[in-house]
């Protein structure tokens, strides 16, 4: 046998393709994520997601039983769980005829450049796969305040491949041509998307081949140092916690609404995200509640099956979170039995 280089066609043949999603709190990606996993192309794909935040919940925000979800909950991917996403990768190689791509969502706290690097310094992950494209998707109403605040904002557009400017309906056209410019002043070479939802042609974000590895090195030099990733370690904000909330007595939904709704108009600067899957009392489907700064939404999803225990669960993401004050307000929406 003689050695020759793999032409490009080769290349994208035999190299599995990771998607790796990216993009602040709230801005739509598990949206993103599970429009690619209804949609009918005929792939199967395996799906790595990485939480912030003890008890997973986009799991079960994530549609398609069909598909391999892994969770990662332990920690930032960026930071501590490098060595579990490898791990977890390097299992899903060895049945590698099960599935024809991998997704990970990263945390919307995650700086991408590290889950990329994972690509190019682990053996076994540089023979077999390849990082297609790093997708983000950005909030056209919270972004300026995010580049503000945090740094992993401006580190996900610097990455991304192919942006998605979701969210389109909060804002107007000037507003969205000042955003375009603004990301533009960040990252000169992505391809920007401006969609609702997160509706966008599959092709635009899937095998489309983006990560351009040159421009990556010419951005970061130092992009294939294994080390790399400890020096932005401290550029994580560490006023950000997480805080998870459970019961399995049911939840007043007048009650919650009430009190959620005068929190979010206080405290919705600092409360960055909130997710929760609810037992609504009287209700026969899980109450499903988000919110991104103020801005929130109830809807009631799929019905709990027979015989299951109802187990709500609520997540926040914020600054300086008043744990006991969150605590004490949720615990005044439960329903304690009588
Ligand atoms: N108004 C509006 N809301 C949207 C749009 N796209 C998504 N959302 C809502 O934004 C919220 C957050 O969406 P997700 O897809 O969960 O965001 P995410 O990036 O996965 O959030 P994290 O996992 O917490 O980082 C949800 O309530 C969505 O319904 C959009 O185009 N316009």
């Amino acid at each position: 046998m003689t050695f020759r280089p793999q032409t490009q066609k080769e290349y994208r043949r035999e190299k599995i393709p990771v998607t790796v999603l990216t993009g602040y709190l709230g801005a739509g990606k598990t949206t993103l994520l599970n429009r690619i996993l209804s949609e009918q192309h005929g792939k199967r794909y395996a799906v790595v997601v990485n939480e912030f935040g003890e008890i997973g919940i986009d799991n079960d925000l994530v549609v398609g039983a069909d598909e391999e979800v892994f969770e990662m909950n332990n920690g930032c991917i960026c930071c501590t769980v490098r060595g579990d996403l490898i791990r977890i990768l390097s299992g899903l190689l060895k049945r590698r005829k099960g599935f024809d791509g991998i997704i990970i969502e990263t945390t919307g706290l995650a700086d991408p450049g590290p889950v990329a690097q994972t690509f190019f310094v682990d053996d076994d992950l540089q023979r077999h796969t390849r990082l297609d494209a790093v997708i983000a998707v950005v909030d056209a109403k919270h972004l300026p305040q995010q580049l503000e605040t945090s740094p992993e904002a401006a580190e996900q557009v610097g990455f991304a491949d192919v942006i998605l400017l979701n969210k389109t309906d909060l804002v107007s056209s000037e507003e969205l041509e000042r955003l375009e410019h603004r990301i533009r002043g960040i990252n000169i070479h992505t391809r920007i998307l401006r969609t609702q939802q997160c509706q966008t042609p599959l092709e635009d974000v899937l095998d489309v081949g983006a990560f351009d590895f040159d421009r990556i090195m010419t951005l970061e030099p130092d992009f294939l140092d294994a080390h790399h990733h400890h020096h932005h370690h401290h550029e994580h904000d560490d006023a950000i916690t997480s805080l998870s909330l459970e019961t399995e007595h049911p939840v007043h939904g007048p009650r919650f609404d009430t009190w959620m709704s005068a929190l979010l108009q206080v405290q919705g600067p600092d409360i960055l995200r909130c997710k929760g899957i609810l037992n609504v009392d009287g209700l026969n489907q899980r109450y499903v509640f988000q919110s991104v700064h103020m801005l929130a939404q109830g809807t009631t999803t799929q019905p709990w099956r027979e015989g299951e225990t109802r187990h709500s669960r609520l997540v926040f993401i914020g600054r300086n979170l008043d744990t006991e004050a969150l605590r004490e307000g949720f615990n005044d929406c439960i329903l304690e039995p009588a």
